[in-house]
């Protein structure tokens, strides 16, 4: 059914009345809160309940913030009067980025995760859901301008041929990375709504939105699972702090602030690294064998007791023979518990074993004389001795500054040839095993290694829900250092294998999610790009069969977009042309050049007059940023120009993955400047 004219004057002023509304609400409920908080203390008697009160109402005026440029509604749901969906029957709803009532509690917006608002992302022609219209709305600048509706009962459907659809996935991409709450398409929303306790793993070629997808679920579950997600916690792992800063903004604007958004090294910092690895230590050290290693340095502190204990209080002596006490520790052993509760059992039971004899004695001791009792000397000694406190960075430096304790706990597991690989060349002997040692120049792969002996000593806390984004690039023991946050909880592991960099990059997902702790996970594939336009697609393609992954091709859903492969004299000296050349288009525009070119190529752009911004700067208001190629993981731009691809592919023993990852950050243009002849497998028609 289409609308005159006259008719779609009236429907538009009347939505525009209803945004102006459902706005006015939203600042009514703003200010109703604001209200709360002000008199928040005078309303609760006690101290805590006033701060608990002021920092629910506090996090409540943050989350109803009206952002101007950010339409409050994208959709709108009209049922059929005749649905089976009784409820919904003749009912209709905005649907937008939060609830807004009015002053009677009557929905004008509803969320976008309500249970009613899931058949906006999934009703069509052929499955109508009792949705008799879909509308969407086009918005510029904050102002609606205009909508599009499909019959969905009279089986008219536009699909991803909708123009509101399109102009959304194809606008220019100014700064950090927006939400897609208006356009998750319904493979999208399958993974975005699945249940708290599924854990999923997204395998998706580049810009089919996993991070877009993994970031919604987290909206998705917090919204669903308030209580338990806010106690509990969910955490966002993402490659880098470029990557993170990229991303930070999404859940913000979906009104989430209480989400954790590391890097692993992040998580893992317990140590300040200052230290690099050579790549064959750092290979060794990220091999899942390292965790059996550390394990048996970790017990290897055990000493077998020899001797009793014996403990005097005034005239009257208790003692545990030496054999009860190497059964204590057996026992302890077997339970499983973590290092240091073990110890904590080890004197719980050594102090009830001496209580016992008092008994048989006729004497009653309480709690207060077990207490005194496995504080005593005696009993300290013989812990500090037999189940001795460690500390974690302690156990690792140990390790590795000890070669004759490495050589015991690494044997059969680790050859000669990698335990010298990662034993320090100066040995630490005398080092305190219950001190973190200040001077221990540390790398980042043994910063790994100490948070799994971390989580040796002690139980790591689990959080609600895990997103691991990029989870192809991590290690065996960078994954068990998910698994330990994720242990109590589920994981979104989104990746790309064929984008895999790092030296342990996964070649199956079954191996990354058995360390992250879920084998039984299952893959789902994402295959729709929305990022990069097909020409771009096809080159970055023809690099696939040569990179040795099974994954599914990807197909772009973008028509528009150009490809330009330059050959140049001398590729920086033209650079400036092709950024000016980008620059007079809408949009971004990065520089993504080999790391070791990337300082000549802001002396190029500098000299030519055009200001650019480094990748970690994420607050600059430059158009243009240089990007180092290992930098360029995860993130967009809409124009890229690529720098000597040669380059990028003989920097690095996984060249070719980065330089698919690198080739496939572009949302309009690519530009592929090159002195050096191409990789072959540029050269060659795309196999998929
Ligand atoms: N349904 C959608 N509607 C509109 N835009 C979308 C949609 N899905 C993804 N996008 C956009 O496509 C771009 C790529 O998404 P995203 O970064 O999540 O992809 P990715 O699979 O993580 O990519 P990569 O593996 O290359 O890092 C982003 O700009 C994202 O906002």
């Amino acid at each position: 059914m289409t609308l005159h004219a006259d008719d779609l004057d009236t429907e538009l002023a009347a939505e525009r009345t209803h945004l102006d509304r459902s706005r006015a609400s939203l600042r009514r409920m703003r200010e109703r809160a604001e209200v709360l908080y002000r008199t928040g203390d005078t309303i609760s008697g006690d101290p805590f309940a006033a701060e608990s009160l002021g920092v629910a109402l506090s996090r409540r005026i943050a989350e109803l913030a009206d952002d101007p440029d950010t339409p409050l509604f994208f959709g709108r749901l009209d049922h059929s009067d005749r649905t089976e969906h009784a409820d919904n029957a003749g009912t209709s709803f905005h649907i937008g980025r939060r609830h807004v009532t009015d002053e009677t509690g009557e929905p004008l917006v509803i969320d976008w995760r309500a249970p009613v608002s899931r058949a906006f992302y999934q009703a069509s022609a052929r499955d109508p859901r009792g949705v008799a219209r879909r509308r969407r709305y086009g918005f510029a600048a904050g102002e609606l301008t205009g909508f599009e509706d499909e019959h969905l009962t009279d089986g008219e459907e536009l699909g991803t041929a909708s123009r509101i659809l399109t102009s959304e996935i194809e606008r220019p991409r100014v700064g950090p990375m927006r939400d897609i709450v208006a356009t998750i398409q319904p493979e999208q929303d399958d993974l975005v709504r699945a249940d708290l306790s599924e854990s999923l793993c997204v395998q998706g070629a580049p810009g089919t939105g996993k991070t877009a997808v993994g970031l919604h679920r987290a909206a998705f579950l917090l919204y669903n699972h308030r209580e338990k997600l806010r106690r509990a916690g969910v955490l966002v792992v993402g490659p880098n702090t470029a990557f993170l800063g990229y991303i930070a903004a999404v859940l913000p604007a979906l009104g989430e602030l209480d989400v954790h958004q590391h890097t692993v090294d992040g998580l893992v910092a317990h140590v300040p690294v200052r230290a690099v690895d050579t790549a064959v230590a750092a290979r060794v050290k990220h091999d899942a064998r390292m965790a059996d290693v550390l394990h048996r340095a970790l017990y290897g502190m055990l000493v077998r007791p020899e001797e009793p204990v014996v403990v005097s209080d005034g005239s009257a002596r208790w003692r545990l023979s030496a054999e009860a006490l190497r059964r204590i520790i057996d026992d302890a052993r077997r339970e499983g518990l973590p290092y240091a509760t073990g110890r904590e059992r080890v004197r719980a039971r050594v102090a009830s074993g001496l209580r016992r004899q008092a008994e048989a004695r006729g004497e009653s001791p309480g709690e207060a004389w077990l207490r005194k009792v496995g504080r005593s000397a005696p009993v300290r000694e013989f812990l500090d001795t037999c189940w001795p406190s460690v500390d974690p960075a302690a156990l690792v430096a140990r390790l590795l500054g000890d070669r004759d304790l490495l050589s015991r706990a690494a044997s059969g597991l680790l050859t000669e040839e990698e335990q010298d690989a990662i034993a320090w060349p100066a040995p630490l002997r005398t080092l305190r095993l219950d001190k973190a040692p200040k001077a221990a120049k540390f790398t980042a792969a043994d910063a790994v290694l100490v948070d799994e002996a971390a989580g040796l000593v002690e139980r790591t806390a689990s959080y609600g829900h895990v997103v691991v984004d990029e989870a192809q690039d991590l290690s065996a023991m960078q994954c068990r250092a998910v698994a330990r946050r994720s242990e109590h909880g589920s994981l979104t592991v989104l990746g790309d294998l064929a984008q895999g960099t790092t030296p342990w990059a996964a070649a199956r997902w079954a191996d990354s999610l058995a360390y992250l702790g879920k084998p039984a996970t299952e893959v789902v594939a994402l295959t729709t790009g929305f990022r990069v336009p097909g020409a771009v697609l096809d080159l970055a393609n023809r690099l696939v069969p040569a990179l040795e992954v099974d994954v599914p091709p990807a197909t772009s859903l973008r028509a528009d977009g150009t490809l330009a492969v330059r050959p140049s004299a001398d590729a920086t000296a033209d650079l400036p042309a092709a950024v000016r050349e980008a620059l007079a288009e809408e949009g971004s525009v990065g520089v993504i050049a080999p790391d070791a070119a990337v300082a000549a190529c802001g002396a190029a752009l500098a000299a030519a007059g055009i200001a650019y911004a480094a990748v970690d700067d994420l607050d600059a208001a430059e158009r243009v940023t240089v990007v180092p190629a290992t930098m360029a993981k995860g993130l967009e731009y809409d124009h890229v120009v690529v720098l000597e691809p040669a380059d990028i592919v003989a920097a690095e023993p996984r060249g070719l993955h980065r330089l698919y990852v690198v080739l496939t950050r572009a949302v309009s243009r690519l530009v592929v400047l090159h002195s050096a002849p191409l990789p072959a497998p540029l050269t060659e028609p795309a196999a998929v």
